[in-house]
């Protein structure tokens, strides 16, 4: 119980573990997690890091992708999802809120909340999700000023940097900015919407020795790859980062139809996680065996006088 239990807490801060867990050799399968209950269900299913996506935080919070949310807003998702599941979680930064000193006031509560990595990107606000048209760049330099400040300001924060590049700059844009943004202290980069195995492939070609982040988003340029093929390309990580948001979404909204139709929800039982499950889930037992242990702890000893 990491959230509440502080020797099931890991020892080790989150970035050491999520290096780790990338310079393990073969590939970090990441999957998206959007909430600590969707994190815990992604532990029970054996991945050992997760990722915070900004278009599912904002998308559960009812708002499109577009660089509307804020730090303290994803610290609150960070906290939840790492507390749940005491994984190593990579967090989406946008493109850190700001120019350099709002990068470092991002590295700093992400890393106080429980991150084990970050990434920031290379677009313009208002920014888009990567596998939209029309992103305007930001400046090559101004980016990794941002890269050189979020390294400044961590302790164990892994930093990785996007680039949208490849849409507007092709290949060569893509590679000269993630090899700057390198120079520039990233851990490791993140070509965001490459559309082809070639593509996937030339530019893990030209990136020796670095790692590499691939997006297996659905509905989305890139096309379906899986984690062995990622591996294959040249690349050390791999998230899924709407997956489960998609999942829910279509559930929850096949729930209100059915509930408006039928004015009972007795339709929709076989897809429901029962009650059970849930507590299953969340453990509910040993939280109140560990709440009655803690009673029992504190009640005086009878003076035998
Ligand atoms: C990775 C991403 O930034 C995200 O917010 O999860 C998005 C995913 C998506 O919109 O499908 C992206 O820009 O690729």
């Amino acid at each position: 119980m990491p959230y509440l239990v502080a020797s099931d807490l890991p020892s080790e801060p989150a970035g050491i573990r999520f290096r780790a867990l990338v310079e393990r050799g073969g590939i970090a399968k990441i999957p998206g997690a959007h909430n600590g209950m969707a994190a815990l269900q992604a532990r029970a299913a054996g991945f050992e890091a997760l990722y915070l996506s900004g278009a599912a935080m904002t998308a559960s919070m009812g708002l499109p992708d577009l660089g509307m949310i804020t730090v303290d807003e994803v610290a609150f998702f960070v906290r939840q999802v790492a507390r749940a599941s005491g994984l190593p979680t990579l967090v989406d930064g946008d493109t850190g809120y700001g120019e350099a000193l709002n990068v470092m006031h991002m590295v700093r509560t992400f890393e106080d909340a429980g991150a084990g990595a970050v990434h920031i990107e290379d677009q313009l606000l208002p920014k888009k999700c990567g596998h939209l048209n029309d992103k305007k760049l930001a400046d090559a330099r101004d980016m990794a000023a941002k890269v050189a400040a979020a390294v400044k300001a961590r302790r164990h924060l892994y930093v990785i940097a996007r680039t949208d590049a490849a849409a507007r700059e092709g290949i060569e844009g893509a590679v000269a900015r993630a090899k700057l943004y390198v120079e520039a202290g990233a851990d490791a980069i993140f070509p965001e919407a490459l559309t082809s195995p070639e593509m996937l492939r030339e530019f893990a070609a030209r990136m020796p020795g670095v790692p590499l982040l691939a997006n297996m988003t659905e509905f989305g340029r890139t096309p379906f790859f899986t984690a062995d093929e990622f591996q294959q390309m040249g690349y050390r990580m791999v998230i899924w980062p709407v997956s489960s948001l998609r999942v829910a979404n279509k559930a929850q909204q096949k729930l209100y139809a059915t509930l408006q139709r039928d004015g009972s929800t007795k339709a929709m039982l076989d897809e429901m996680q029962t009650r059970a499950e849930l507590y299953d889930v969340l453990q509910l037992e040993r939280f109140e065996a560990l709440d009655a242990s803690i009673i029992r702890t504190v009640i005086p000893q009878q003076n035998p006088d």
